[in-house]
Parts: C-alpha cells; structure tokens; sequence
C-alpha cells in the first residue's frame, strides 16, 4: 500500500465468458454494494462482447467495467479491432494496454503501448499501462534494467494519477501459480515508482503500481501488503465472484 492511495483491484477475464458468465458479474457488484467499496475501487475489465451488458449491470454498483486492450487510431480499416472510443461509446472507463500476452502474442513493443495509452486517454479512459519481466530475463538479473526501460517507453510523459494506472506483472508468474517474494515486490515496486518519479515528478508518488500475477484470496495480503503495492490486477480470479471479493477482502485485514 501507499499512504494516500486508494487501493484499485480490477479484474482481466482475457478470453473468457459468454452471457452465461454475467451472473458472476452480478455477484461481485452485489459484493462491492455491501461496503467492500470503502477500502478499494474495483474494475472488471471484460471481452469486448460483453462490455456493453458488464457496464450495464455494474452501473448499479461501485465497480466499474473496462476494456482489455484498444487500437491506437479512433476509426478506419482495422478488421477485427476495437478504438478507445468504441470502448468508452459501450460503457467503458478503463481499458488495459501492453499486457504481456499482446506484447508477447501480437509483437507490440514499447512505442505502440504509449500510442495505446494515448488513445486511451483521447477516448477518455484511465489506461491500466503493464509492463514486467520474463521468466528469462528474471534468470539473467535484468529484472529492473527491463522495467525500466518499459516505464520509459510505454508510459506517456504526460501520464497523471487520475488518467494512468500501472501495472507490473511479471511474465513468469501469470496464471502459473507461482509469485515472487514479497520482498522481491517490494523491489520491483519501488524501482518502478523511482522511475516514474524520475519521468512524472511529485505525482508518481500519488500514481498507483498495481500487482499481478497468480493473485488469490490466499496470497493477497501478503502480496497486496506489500509497500508500494496500491492493488491488483487480477486474471483467473477475478472469474469467480467468491475469489474476486476474497482479494478485495484483503484490503480489510491490511488497512484494520
Ligand atoms: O491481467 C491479469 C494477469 O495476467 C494475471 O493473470 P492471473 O491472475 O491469471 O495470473
């Protein structure tokens, strides 16, 4: 945690879910309805084909509905893609951008995970910016060499607490079961709020560095405790209501 920021858990469904699925929505609105919302701001980010009817049952809860990634142009001939502004138009407020699977499945680099951002903010959508380091280049020490250069391309300089969100995930601990030390956190976190310092100014220290990775309700106070950790961003969890609201949960037993 960070004194002054209010923690942000937000869900990543990735592939996953059909109208069938939107009960599970319901459930973890339904769980925010009942005073989780004091201690943390909760997002469920979906497939596009469910953003409009996710928007439209959260619209009665504190939880808000996001998209999973964008294009960086408004409109034009990009088959099968989705604009910032599409996302906005069916009831989106966030949208995430340069996750690893569409840094790693689509090629996209640095560069057009800034454009994303941009766009992001031109559609006026807060954009969840992930950066984190593969199994390999965790073997080879470059851990922070590594987020430091993603903060450095993928961040826009004109990133503010209220239009960016970070996350950082490392590669190796996404839907494996496996996480890194808390201390091991702690130390990415830190490198990745200096660096945003170094870009930002004073309002990186008000800018939230989410955690994801493998997060459940029994790792997350321990990896959500952790200095510098202002939330999660969370895949397979955030599936089930049950599990979702236990992580969510954590924050009570973290803050109390
Ligand atoms: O966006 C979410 C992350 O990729 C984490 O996924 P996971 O919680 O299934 O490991």
């Amino acid at each position: 945690m960070t004194p002054g920021i209010r923690p942000l858990v937000a869900g990543n469904w990735k592939m996953n879910g059909t109208s069938a699925s939107l009960n599970e929505l319901r459930m973890i609105g339904n769980g925010f309805m009942s005073g989780l919302d004091a201690e943390t701001e909760a997002l469920v980010c979906v497939p596009a084909t469910l953003l409009s009817h996710a928007a439209e049952i959260l619209s009665r809860t504190p939880v808000h509905a996001g998209g999973e990634d964008c294009h960086t142009k408004e409109s034009g001939a990009y088959t099968g893609c989705i604009s910032a502004e599409m996302l906005k138009d069916a009831g989106a407020s966030h949208v995430i951008v340069g996750h690893s699977e569409c840094r790693e499945q689509r090629g996209e680099d640095d560069a057009t995970v800034q454009a994303k951002a941009a766009a992001a903010w031109r559609a006026g959508l807060v954009a969840i910016i992930c950066i984190g380091e593969t199994q390999q280049q965790r073997e080879a020490g470059a851990t922070l060499e590594v987020l430091s250069r993603q903060v450095a391309g993928s961040v826009p300089p004109s990133a503010t607490p209220s239009n960016t969100v970070i996350a950082y995930e490392p590669v190796w601990a996404i839907g494996t079961g496996l996480t890194p030390t808390a201390a091991d956190v702690a130390e990415a976190h830190a490198h990745i709020r200096e660096r945003l310092s170094e870009k930002l100014g004073a309002s990186a220290t008000k800018t939230r560095i989410l955690y994801g990775g493998s997060v459940k309700p029994s790792n997350a106070v321990e990896l959500l405790g952790v200095r510098n950790v202002d939330g999660a961003l969370v895949g397979g969890a955030s599936l089930k209501a049950a599990d979702f609201l236990g992580i969510a949960e954590a924050y009570r037993s973290i803050s109390g």
